[in-house]
């Protein structure tokens, strides 16, 4: 094994399953095999690829992509019924996320059936997915609104009829990462089954409740690319594997230099956008602007460097604008191979803050080079 750690969080990406149900996204067959193949590639363990009650098109592109991948394990969510399991069959599927909500809500105002009739199922259903040759995964839908009771009955009930593995969903997304923790430290003291988070973005906390589950003993954990996911979404892979690893949390086994690739496909086929701003793959999360940050960044990147972008295969850029200092102007300027005075960077520094509340941009190289020119003419009528 030389230094390879052991895995200490399983990722199971359902980029292919939940993200996909971000109102208006819609992956074709070859999308859906390219990611799973780039993920695959970039050491993702498994992916959750889809629902096979969806029909028939829905269940070839899942066979489609359980042949092509050689390592990474694969899932399709189904309900918790004999109809939804029978279409998973003969999918190349390694397990089944059997879905049951176990919250009084769901139970009374969706399924109308008892807790009683939920464990009578889990035991059912557990029994005859196994038996048909599927590692089974319990799908605790809203099990962040369920009684702690009702929870670790599940627990009991799955544990005993063969199932590996529980998710905990927090389906609407309103947990706190104190709150997440605390539900699974207690679902952690009454099962030995794996515990999988599956946290959802409403509150803008997927990243944090994800992470405060693997503190609290989950043992795999929800994420999809770029956050796609049902409302605002799921945890964020990119986030999820490298705040693991900045936070020295766990090991993923992801390589994470190729996560901006995985990125930028999955935004294609999507066909959503992305915030410059968002965390890892942003197009602006390691451009600088602010005088104080370049100075301090020219002085030790680390003054301003939380994280190497190096990490994600990704550098620093430094850009001109309203913000900017005589630091960054002579540098940025020195890097296109023009040398400023002093009176010179202070002429460009109150033309750079008209620019950019005129353009609402940062100035491209041509920019720079047109807001420099009547200067350097300047200086060479005064030579
Ligand atoms: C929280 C989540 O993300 S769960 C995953 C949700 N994902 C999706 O819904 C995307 C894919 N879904 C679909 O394509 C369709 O909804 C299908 C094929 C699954 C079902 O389609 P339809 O048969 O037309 O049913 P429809 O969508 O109208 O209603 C859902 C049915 O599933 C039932 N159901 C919902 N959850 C469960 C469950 N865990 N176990 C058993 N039945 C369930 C509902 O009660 C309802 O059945 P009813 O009409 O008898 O009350
Ligand atoms: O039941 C599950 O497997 C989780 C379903 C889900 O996507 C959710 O609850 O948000």
């Amino acid at each position: 094994m030389g230094d390879i750690k052991p895995l200490t969080v399983i990722i199971n990406d359902t980029t292919l399953r939940d993200g996909e149900q971000s109102p208006g996204v819609a992956f074709t067959t070859d999308e859906k095999v390219r990611l799973a193949q780039l993920l695959e590639a970039a050491g993702v363990p498994e992916l959750e690829v889809g629902i096979p009650a969806m029909g028939a098109q829905e269940q070839e592109a899942i066979a489609a992509i359980t042949s092509s991948l050689t390592q990474t394990r694969t899932m399709a969510w189904c309900r918790m019924c004999e109809l939804d399991i029978s279409q998973a069959l003969n999918l190349g599927l390694d397990w089944v996320d059997l879905s049951i909500p176990v919250s009084r809500q769901q139970l009374s105002h969706k399924l109308n059936i008892s807790p009683e009739q939920v464990l009578a199922r889990c035991d059912r259903y557990i029994k005859q997915a196994l038996d048909l040759g599927f590692q089974v995964c319990v799908g605790m839908e809203d099990a962040s609104r369920a009684d702690a009771d009702m929870l670790h009955s599940v627990a009991a009930v799955a544990q005993a009829a063969g199932a590996s593995r529980l998710r905990f969903a927090d389906t609407l997304g309103i947990l706190e990462p104190f709150r997440t923790r605390e539900m699974i430290t207690g679902l952690r003291q009454h099962t030995d089954l794996q515990i999988e988070m599956h946290a959802h973005n409403d509150l803008g906390l997927a990243t944090a409740n994800t992470l405060a589950a693997i503190d609290a003993g989950a043992t795999s954990v929800n994420t999809t690319v770029n956050g796609l996911g049902e409302r605002a979404g799921n945890a964020p892979l990119e986030e999820v594997v490298v705040a693991l690893q900045v936070l020295n949390k766990g090991n993923s086994g992801i390589t994470l230099q190729q996560l901006p690739a995985i990125c930028q496909f999955a935004l294609a086929a999507s066909g959503r956008l992305l915030s410059p701003q968002k965390a890892i793959v942003g197009e602006a999360v390691f451009t600088h602007e602010s005088g104080i940050h370049i100075d301090g960044l020219l002085k030790d990147v680390n003054n301003y460097q939380g994280f190497a972008p190096a990490l994600v295969g990704r550098q620093h850029t430094l850009v001109l604008g309203k913000h900017s200092g005589v630091s960054a102007i002579l540098e940025v300027y020195h890097r296109l191979g023009i040398e400023l005075n002093d009176q010179q960077c202070e002429l460009l520094r109150s033309q750079l803050r008209q620019w950019s509340e005129s353009r609402k941009c940062s100035p491209c190289e041509a920019d720079l080079r047109a807001l420099a020119q009547p200067l350097m003419q300047a200086l060479y009528a005064d030579a």
